[in-house]
């Protein structure tokens, strides 16, 4: 691989330096969450913040974890995963925020991916298509686990990712709608249950990597409610998909322990 770390051995991008993350790692998209996931551990300290990559570190019942924020799509969650990886990290729980296609998924439900619809480019770059996006069981285990034991309303499935935010519920305005909302149209029909951006990659990257990665999202509403004439509410607290996600590296811990 070609060092750009000008001796500093930090990876170029994340700006962390082998050993300065723990192997279990939280990726949540926007960098604002990582000081209230680090408000989670005990001795959080601030290891790096470059361009859309914050990381904190600290510990969980002693064991060192980490935070590292992925920014917005494939491209930079893959960029995170691999340097995380070089610098010792090998389970991953992304905690993000997706919009509900399913009808029973609600503003304020947690959907936990058991895998991921690639209508994005980057997972592309790893694997051939017909290679499934799909989580880790032990993770995807440990969250289900997490999200029963707090009391969370949850849901398991497939979601959708794709590389345009904006037109994911109005394919028919783009130029190349027909063909999108076509696809659209069947994801509803095969029960996906909502769209966001980050995991398909984020699951291809781990299998190429030979890691371990899981998804809890925090639905921020449903489009799809909408336009079926159902209550529409908008949450943007992600705190509910914070404390699953801090819950199931407990679990973890303790399992890969024993
Ligand atoms: O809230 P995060 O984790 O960023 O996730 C979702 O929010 C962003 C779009 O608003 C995309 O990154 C999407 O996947
Ligand atoms: O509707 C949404 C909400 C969050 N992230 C998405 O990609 N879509």
């Amino acid at each position: 691989m070609i060092d750009y770390s000008e001796g500093s051995g930090k990876l170029y991008h994340i700006q962390v330096a082998p050993g300065e993350v723990g192997r279990y790692v939280i990726l949540p998209g926007d960098p604002k969450r990582c000081e209230k996931i680090a408000r989670h551990f005990d001795d959080a300290k601030l290891i790096a913040d470059n361009r859309e990559f914050t990381t904190y570190t600290g510990t969980l019942d002693g064991v060192k974890v980490s935070v590292t924020s992925t920014g917005i799509g494939g491209p930079s969650a893959a960029i995170a995963m691999e340097e995380l990886k070089r610098c010792g990290a090998d389970t991953f729980i992304r905690v993000g925020t997706c919009g509900g296609m399913a009808l029973d998924v609600k503003g304020g439900d947690l959907v936990i991916a058991t895998g991921a619809i690639r209508a994005e480019g980057t997972s592309r770059e790893y694997a051939p298509i017909e290679f499934p996006a799909v989580a880790d069981f032990d993770v995807v285990c440990a969250l289900t686990q997490a999200a029963q034991k707090l009391g969370r309303h949850y849901h398991t499935g497939v979601v959708q990712c794709k590389d345009s935010f904006y037109g994911q519920h109005e394919p028919e305005a783009k130029p190349v709608g027909y063909d999108l909302l076509n696809k659209w149209n069947a994801w509803l029909k095969l029960g996906t249950l909502a769209s966001e951006m980050e995991s398909a990659a984020l699951f291809i990257v781990a299998s190429a990597l030979h890691v371990r990665v899981g998804t809890v999202l925090l639905a921020i509403a449903n489009q799809e409610r909408a336009k079926a004439g159902l209550d529409n509410e908008q949450v943007h607290d992600t705190e509910g998909a914070i404390d699953t996600a801090i819950e199931a590296i407990r679990i973890l811990i303790a399992r890969d322990d024993a």
